[in-house]
């Protein structure tokens, strides 16, 4: 399966990423709610471009089935997963109005534009293996710090272990790799190779993102106005 030679060149980063101090304070419930606040901001402006992905989907469809998990997905990403930071930002005191207006960081503007360009520019097939690590290695990583003992009861990280942990979530991911899968056939190597580097490319991005927030870095330089 060509999901399974992705895992296989990818799987180096996406350790990285699950042993990542901000992923593991999150499964042990040590994090700082700083960092976390600043994550849940930058991914909420994430995920507002990570919908246009989904809806570019289903205008690249081949069919009605596949233009209709597509739009099942920008559904469930705008009003479950973005309800969960919806939530969180009520716990930390950030006003549900405030999400919107916050200012992406380097990180959140350079992983959204390569994801969105190369959807834009490519196939179906270019889209699908820019956005299945974000929502495999999100599975993936719920699902280990769901293993946890406590993890997912913690008072406050609890919530966000059990969205991405979630069956609902996994039936999301599987779809994407089947598609993946069906997409795949009958390529060319050359061509296998291209959506490999994107799939590459993204999981990078995806282990930057985990970085950028235990930093809380937005821009190397900026202006007083
Ligand atoms: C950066 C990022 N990547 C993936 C996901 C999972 N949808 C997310 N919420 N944020």
């Amino acid at each position: 399966m060509f999901t399974d030679r992705l895992y296989k060149t990818a799987k180096p980063i996406w350790e990285a990423s699950y042993h990542h101090p901000f992923v593991q304070g999150i499964g042990n419930g040590t994090l700082d709610i700083d960092k976390f606040r600043f994550f849940m901001e930058q991914d909420y402006l994430y995920l507002i471009e990570y919908c246009r992905l989904f809806a570019l989907g289903s205008l690249k469809a081949h069919n009605l089935q596949t233009m209709t998990v597509f739009a099942d997905l920008l559904h469930s990403t705008l009003k479950v997963e973005m309800d969960l930071h919806r939530q969180y930002a009520e716990r930390i005191g950030i006003e549900k109005e405030k999400l919107e207006q916050v200012q992406p960081a380097a990180t959140t503007v350079a992983y959204t534009s390569y994801m969105l360009n190369v959807s834009q520019r490519g196939s179906l097939a270019e889209l699908v293996a820019a956005v299945l690590p974000c929502t495999w290695s999100y599975y993936e990583i719920g699902t280990r710090l769901h293993e946890i003992p406590g993890a997912s009861e913690h008072e406050f990280y609890g919530e966000w272990v059990k969205m991405y942990a979630s069956t609902e979530f996994g039936e999301l991911a599987k779809w994407l790799k089947d598609l993946m899968n069906e997409l795949a056939e009958g390529k060319r190597e050359e061509e296998l190779k291209w959506l490999e580097d994107i799939f590459v490319t993204t999981s990078k991005y995806e282990y930057m993102f985990w970085e950028m927030s235990e930093r809380k870095e937005m821009w190397p330089i900026e202006i007083n106005s």
